[in-house]
């Protein structure tokens, strides 16, 4: 009797217990927890440091491309001007990608390009590869006139140039302001030592040398902004330095190498750890933490203000997560960082075309101009790019516009001749409108395919400055169009980045955004905020002072880098 009621009995024990333990190892397994992911993560890789744990989340991403260019054409639906009469324009030499193919992966070590990096104290430890630089010497082109030392050039230059064009009323006047075309450091004696040494203004005239002060602009220059009737603003001293007798004297200074361009922002995120503390392991925790109340999805919310990204992109984001998780309970750890990725990248919106419009035109180099607050990284992010587009067998001219601040122009002269690239400056004080028209006129003239032109950043709230931009942007339209304005921004000053922003957006077209510093912060959240509010791409990150230290932005490669 009993031995089969003892044998019921004893299997209905053991089925109770076998449900009882497999009921705890489900309810186990619906819950995430952070803790559990750090240790698992340090157990992939046995490093205690976020770092190196971002590498295995990656699953080995590679960002797919390096930079995109583009031909501009479309790019600012601004009034484009006259097309040049048909000048000595070279046609846009087929320049052949002389591309070095970079072995080099390392960017550390890299000299810091500073606010004055005058002293490339690197310089000697690089090898030197030589970038044939299509030959753009013909000397005699520019030079007949030559014998007079100073203002030959510009003076007669920028009225020739102006004249051509349609009356070209204002043109000639305001682009006759002071200009200096300086080639890369032919100049005197102390240029000696090193293909690099800074340069003084045009070795000639003896002017600016006396630690000229950085303040306001000299004369006229400012209100001289006067919109179309700008006419009367007429010749302005034409007071210009040094017809560029160096001209040849581009060919051939010491070149650096310039790390691969591909996949750079994959190379580079580990700059970006400190961001990724900010989102992505708050974010994954609180997500991972199973059904999420009231007080969690606040908690979420604070973490993206927290990181930058603004109100409107915070909401979106939050919004998205919960329809989300409606729908899809996330169940694993990967499961919350699948969808986070998603929304995340939802949000910074990857179907923006974020090519960088400097390919050159059929009869004339593309115009690219470089504008933003004073110390946001400018002219630093100017010849980081300038070093791609080399790298990228390109042949670029940059127009030193910031004739405010002497050591800006040195700095750019530096940038320039490091990678093989002309430079046209002015005298410190100089129209900044006057040096960006010649820089765009010679840019015509030797048929290069970019001119990028680094304009002044003085502070925003003086209106001065903006209208200064302005007409640095008509002029130069006066002969070509503009085909890309670049605004820099530091990511490190959050918020005030975007109202300084705005202002610019304001009195220029922005067509993309270059972001520099985002190695020194933990606020990465901004990309977010600055596309959201300016409707403009991020298409360029600044991660480090050195001179490799620039990267397209890709928001796949970037969000991968915040989780
Ligand atoms: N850490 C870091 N520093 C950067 C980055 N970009 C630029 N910098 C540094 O920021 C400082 C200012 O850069 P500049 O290029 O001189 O800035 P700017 O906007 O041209 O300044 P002004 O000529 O005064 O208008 C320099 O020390 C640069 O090395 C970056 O992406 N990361």
């Amino acid at each position: 009797m009993n031995t089969g009621l003892v044998i019921g009995i004893v299997v209905a024990v053991l089925l109770i217990v076998a449900l009882i333990g497999l009921g705890t190892v489900l309810s186990r397994r619906r819950q995430i927890s952070l803790t559990e992911d750090e240790s698992a993560g340090k157990q992939v890789d046995g490093t205690p440091d976020g770092t190196q744990r971002q590498v295995d989340r990656s699953g080995g991403y590679q960002a797919g491309s390096g930079f995109s260019f583009s031909q501009g054409s479309t790019a600012l639906a601004e009034p484009p001007t006259p097309p040049e009469p048909p000048k000595p324009t070279k046609p846009a030499t087929p320049t052949e990608p002389v591309r070095p193919p970079g072995e080099r992966t390392d960017v550390d070590g890299q000299p810091g390009v500073g606010d004055d990096a005058a002293v490339p104290r690197d310089a000697e430890k690089r090898t030197v590869r030589e970038v044939s630089l299509p030959p753009v010497v013909e000397p005699p082109v520019v030079e007949p006139p030559a014998e007079a030392p100073a203002e030959p050039e510009s003076g007669t230059d920028s009225e020739a140039g102006a004249e051509p064009e349609v009356t070209e009323e204002a043109a000639a006047p305001e682009a006759a302001t002071e200009v200096v075309e300086d080639e890369p450091a032919v100049t005197e004696a102390p240029a000696a030592e090193t293909p690099i040494a800074d340069v003084d203004t045009p070795a000639a005239p003896a002017a600016d040398s006396p630690a000229v002060p950085e303040v306001e602009a000299p004369a006229e220059p400012e209100d001289a902004a006067p919109e179309a009737p700008a006419a009367p603003e007429a010749p302005t001293q034409p007071d210009v330095t040094v017809p560029d007798t160096a001209e040849s004297a581009t060919v051939a200074p010491a070149i650096d190498e310039i790390a691969p361009t591909a996949g750079r922002l994959g190379r580079l995120r580990g700059r970006l750890s400190r961001s990724q503390g900010a989102i992505g392991k708050s974010m994954l925790g609180l997500l991972g933490a199973g059904d999420l109340d009231e007080d969690s999805w606040e908690e979420i919310e604070d973490t993206l203000i927290m990181a930058d990204l603004g109100t409107t992109s915070t909401t979106a984001v939050v919004e998205k997560l919960r329809t989300e998780l409606a729908s899809n309970p996330v169940r694993t750890a990967d499961d919350a960082r699948a969808l986070l990725r998603k929304v995340l990248i939802e949000q910074l919106h990857p179907e923006y075309d974020r090519s960088i419009r400097a390919l050159p035109h059929a009869d004339r180099p593309s115009v690219m101009l470089v504008v933003g607050v004073n110390g946001t990284g400018k002219t630093t992010t100017t010849g980081k790019l300038a070093r791609v587009l080399v790298a990228d067998g390109r042949r670029v001219l940059l127009g030193a516009a910031d004739t405010f601040r002497a050591a800006a122009a040195d700095q750019l002269q530096t940038w320039g001749e490091r990678v093989g690239a002309q430079v046209v400056r002015g005298k410190e004080n100089a129209d900044p409108a006057s040096v960006a028209f010649d820089a765009v006129a010679k840019g015509i003239e030797d048929g290069v395919d970019v001119v990028m032109i680094d304009t002044a950043g003085r502070l925003h709230t003086k209106t001065g400055l903006m209208d200064e931009l302005d007409k640095v942007k008509r002029v130069v339209e006066k002969k070509a169009p503009v085909d890309e304005v670049i605004l820099v921004l530091d990511a490190t000053v959050g918020q005030n980045g975007l109202v300084q922003a705005r202002v610019f957006a304001d009195v220029v077209k922005i067509t993309g955004v270059a972001l520099t510093k985002l190695d020194g912060t933990a606020k990465g959240g901004i990309v977010f905020n600055v596309q959201e509010e300016l409707g403009v791409p991020v298409k360029l990150v600044g991660l480090g002072e050195g001179a490799d230290d620039l990267a397209p932005f890709e928001p796949g490669a970037f969000v991968d880098a915040l989780l």
